[in-house]
């Protein structure tokens, strides 16, 4: 792992509105080469939206301001079409629900050899070959079986390989995973977040895994990002956010969430005076 002094993304005072409706407020964070950011919160917190303002997907009735600025270059204003370009080749993105994501009429392997040949210009033969390496990497083997099959013939977790296959296939320098084992069972959320890691290692990839689950994602980064109604509320070192949370928005995600093994006795879930005192702390109701 190297870890460069300049971050390969920077994001600064991120801002996301419907109209006159904020539904992302601020929002700013560094991801380096080789490091893993966990973006975490509850369901509405701005974790979508602000990853769709990095890869420029972003609804056109949602508009952004601030600053993505990625690899020296900065983002936000790019062109649309020199966004998409680069949406899929140098940002890989891993979505949550592989089902919506893949098509259920076209063979995996269809699926993977375009965007080779549109991307990195390969002819039919190298993407195929490149296509198969893939598979292997993501640990699926060199298995022409998957390339022709489709979505339904596969389980949760393969499907879930095939996208992350596809995400770095064009060999992209940041990796953004948005709930991508939220869909799975437990042990194959540890294998597939563990193949993101590994993956991270061996491309020295940025990668920012965002979750509702804190608990879930805490061992595999090296930062913390914690949202909250559109606001970051906490940031830093995995240890030190998960050990020391300063916020109580933070030490009750900690505490409802049993694989940090702190506190059984505490409460499940968030409770209502813990959400009010939050929404305060992050600037009042709107
Ligand atoms: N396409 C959209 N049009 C209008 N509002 C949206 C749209 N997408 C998200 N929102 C709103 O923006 C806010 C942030 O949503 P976002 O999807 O980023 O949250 P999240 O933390 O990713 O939650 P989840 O994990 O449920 O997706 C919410 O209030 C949500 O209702």
């Amino acid at each position: 792992m190297h870890t460069t002094t300049e971050p390969l993304l920077r994001v600064s005072g991120l801002s996301a509105r419907i109209g006159d409706f904020p539904l992302v407020r601020d929002v700013g964070f560094e991801v380096h080469r080789g490091r893993t950011l966990a973006v975490v919160g509850e369901s509405g917190s701005g974790k979508s939206i602000t990853a769709a303002a990095v890869m420029g997907i972003l609804p056109p009735q949602i508009t952004a301001e601030g600053s993505v600025f990625f690899d020296g270059t900065e983002l936000l204003g790019e062109p649309a079409k020199r966004r998409r370009a680069r949406g899929g080749a140098e940002i890989g993105y891993v979505f949550q629900e592989p089902m919506s994501a893949l098509h259920p009429l076209l063979r995996i392997g269809t699926q993977m050899i375009r965007p080779l040949r549109h991307h990195l210009g390969l002819g039919r033969r190298e993407a195929r070959d490149r296509a198969l390496e893939l598979l292997e990497q993501v640990g699926l083997g060199r298995e022409r079986k998957v390339l022709d099959a489709y979505v339904h013939e596969l389980s949760g977790g393969m499907r879930q390989r095939v996208m992350i296959a596809m995400a770095i296939s064009c060999r992209p320098r940041l990796l953004l995973a948005d709930e991508p084992t939220t869909a799975l069972d437990p042990t194959v959320q540890q294998q597939i977040l563990g193949l993101l890691v590994r993956l991270r290692e061996e491309l020295d990839l940025a990668l920012v895994l965002i979750s509702h689950d804190l608990g879930l994602v805490a061992r595999h980064s090296d930062e913390v990002l914690v949202m909250y109604d559109g606001r970051v509320v906490e940031q830093g070192p995995t240890a030190q956010v998960v050990d020391r949370p300063e916020h109580p928005y933070t030490r009750a995600l900690i505490d409802a969430a049993p694989r940090l093994g702190r506190r059984p006795d505490r409460l499940p879930t968030i409770d209502g005076a813990v959400l009010e005192q939050t929404r305060a702390m992050a600037g009042g109701a709107r």
